[in-house]
C-alpha cells in the first residue's frame, strides 16, 4: 500500500510509529530498548545550522543529526568527528539518454554533498553505485556505460572537488571500469581524503546472487582485500552492502583497525528490511567500530521487463529501496534512520574514543579465542573436512 507521501506500507518509519502509539509514560523504555543508550542516555539529537536545515526543507530532503559522546579520559583528549552519510533516489528516468540520467544525480549528489559540507561533515559516504541506478536487475550490459574509472572517471572528480571544497574526506562508490585489465567491471569505493586526493579504493568482497540482485553478470568478487584507510580525521573501511551479511568482513576490516565502517547499499524492503536494523548494528557491537549503513531509497522502473529465475511474472522495477539509513555505535546505541521513501542526508557527531573505551568494558576482542577459530577454519577449507558432530549413540 502506498500512503499519499509516497511512503510504502502507510508509514515513514517505525520510530513515527512508535511516538505516535507507544504512551509516553513507556516511550522512553520502548526506546532504551531498541535503540539502546550512548553513555546511559538516548543518543542525543545534534543543533544543526538553521542555514542547512533551510536548505533541506527548499530542496526536499530529510535531514537528521545526532551526537554520541564518550566518557572523558584522563589521559586522552576526546576525539569527535562530523561524519556525513547521504541516500538518494535516482532522481531522472531510466529511459533518457545515459548523459541526462548522470548529469541529473550528479546536480542531485551534488547538491546533498555541498550541504554536507556546509553542516561541517569531515568524513560523508554515498550510497552504493550512486552514480547510476541500480540496473544489474535488468542483465542487460548496456548500464556497463556508466562504469567510470576509480582514478579519473567524472564522478570521482565531482567528489574531488567538493572534498577540496570542504576539506572533507569523501567515500564514493561507483561501478569501476578498469581498462588496464580488460575492461574489467568492479564495484569499487573509492576513497577521497580531505585534500581531494584519492587514498586508495576498495572493491566489493561479496557478490549477491538473490532474487532481483542480479550483480554477478556484471563484475566479480572484489581483490583488495579488508583495507582500511588512515584519514586526517580517523581510520576508516567500507564494506560494501551485501558484505554486511559477513559477520567475518566487517570483522577483518575492523581488525585491520578501523574505527567506522561504512557499508554503502542498495536494498529492497521485500528481500531485506527486517535485516537492515541487525546487520550494521551487531556488526558495531561485536567488532568495537562505528558502523553506517546507507541504503539507496526510492522505485526505479527499467524500460525492458526481466526475470530472475525466481517464479514472479516479468516485471520492470526492482521494489522500493526503503533508505532508513542509520548509524550504530560501539555501545550497542543507535540513531533512527533516515526516511523511508525520501532523500536524505544525516549528521553524526561521533567520538572515536568509544571504540577503545568499549572494548575496554566488554573485552570481546580479548576473549575472542582467534588461534581457536584460526584451526578451525584450517581444518575446514580442507575437502575432506568432517563436521564435529556427536552423535546420540541411543538414537
Ligand atoms: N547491492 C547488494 O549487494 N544488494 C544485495 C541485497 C542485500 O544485501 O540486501
Amino acid at each position: 500500500m502506498m500512503s499519499t507521501n509516497g511512503s510504502l506500507s502507510g508509514f515513514d518509519g517505525v520510530e513515527d510509529i512508535l511516538e505516535k502509539y507507544i504512551p509516553p509514560e513507556h516511550l522512553g523504555s520502548v526506546k532504551r530498548v531498541l535503540y539502546g543508550q550512548n553513555c546511559g542516555s538516548p543518543v542525543a539529537a545534534l543543533a544543526l545550522d538553521p542555514s542547512v536545515v533551510q536548505i533541506s526543507k527548499d530542496a526536499d530532503f530529510d535531514l537528521k543529526g545526532f551526537t554520541f559522546s564518550a566518557l572523558p579520559e584522563q589521559l586522552r583528549p576526546s576525539r569527535v568527528v562530523r561524519v556525513g552519510l547521504i541516500q538518494n533516489k535516482t532522481p531522472a528516468s531510466t529511459s533518457l539518454p545515459f548523459s541526462e540520467q548522470r548529469a541529473a544525480v550528479h546536480d542531485r549528489v551534488g547538491q546533498l554533498i555541498d550541504t554536507a559540507g556546509a553542516g561541517g561533515a569531515k568524513i560523508l559516504c554515498l550510497q552504493e553505485t550512486w552514480p547510476i541506478p541500480f540496473a544489474f536487475c535488468t542483465r542487460e550490459k548496456s548500464w556497463c556505460e556508466f562504469a567510470e574509472s576509480a582514478e579519473t572517471g567524472p564522478s570521482v572528480a565531482l567528489c574531488q572537488r567538493a572534498a577540496r571544497r570542504w576539506g572533507m574526506v569523501i567515500i564514493c562508490p561507483i561501478l569501476e571500469r578498469d581498462s588496464a585489465h580488460g575492461e574489467t567491471i568492479w564495484n569499487t569505493a573509492v576513497v577521497i581524503g580531505n585534500n581531494g586526493n584519492i587514498i586508495g579504493k576498495h572493491r566489493k568482497n561479496h557478490i549477491p546472487r538473490v532474487g532481483d540482485f542480479n550483480e554477478s553478470t556484471y563484475y566479480m568478487e572484489g581483490n583488495t582485500g579488508h583495507p582500511v584507510f588512515e584519514t586526517a580525521f580517523g581510520r576508516i573501511a567500507v564494506n560494501i552492502c551485501y558484505g554486511r551479511h559477513h559477520p567475518m568482513n566487517w570483522q577483518v576490516f575492523a581488525m585491520n583497525g578501523a574505527e567506522i565502517i561504512f557499508n554503502p547499499s542498495a536494498t529492497v524492503g521485500e528481500l531485506s528490511e527486517p535485516l537492515w536494523g541487525i546487520e550494521a548494528r551487531n556488526a558495531a557491537i561485536a567488532n568495537g567500530a562505528f558502523a553506517v549503513g546507507i541504503n539507496r531509497v526510492g522505485t526505479e522502473t527499467f524500460p525492458n521487463e526481466f526475470t530472475s529465475g525466481d517464479g514472479k511474472p516479468a516485471h520492470t522495477d526492482f521494489g522500493h529501496f526503503y533508505g532508513s539509513s542509520y548509524v550504530a555505535a560501539p555501545d550497542g546505541s543507535r540513531t533512527p534512520g533516515l526516511a523511508r521513501h525520501r532523500d536524505g542526508l544525516m549528521l553524526v557527531d561521533m567520538d572515536l574514543n568509544l571504540c577503545r573505551q568499549t572494548k575496554d568494558k566488554w573485552g570481546f576482542q580479548m576473549t575472542a579465542r582467534y588461534e581457536m577459530y584460526a584451526e578451525f577454519f584450517q581444518k575446514y577449507i580442507q575437502p575432506d573436512y568432517q563436521p564435529q558432530i556427536i552423535r546420540d549413540p541411543s538414537l
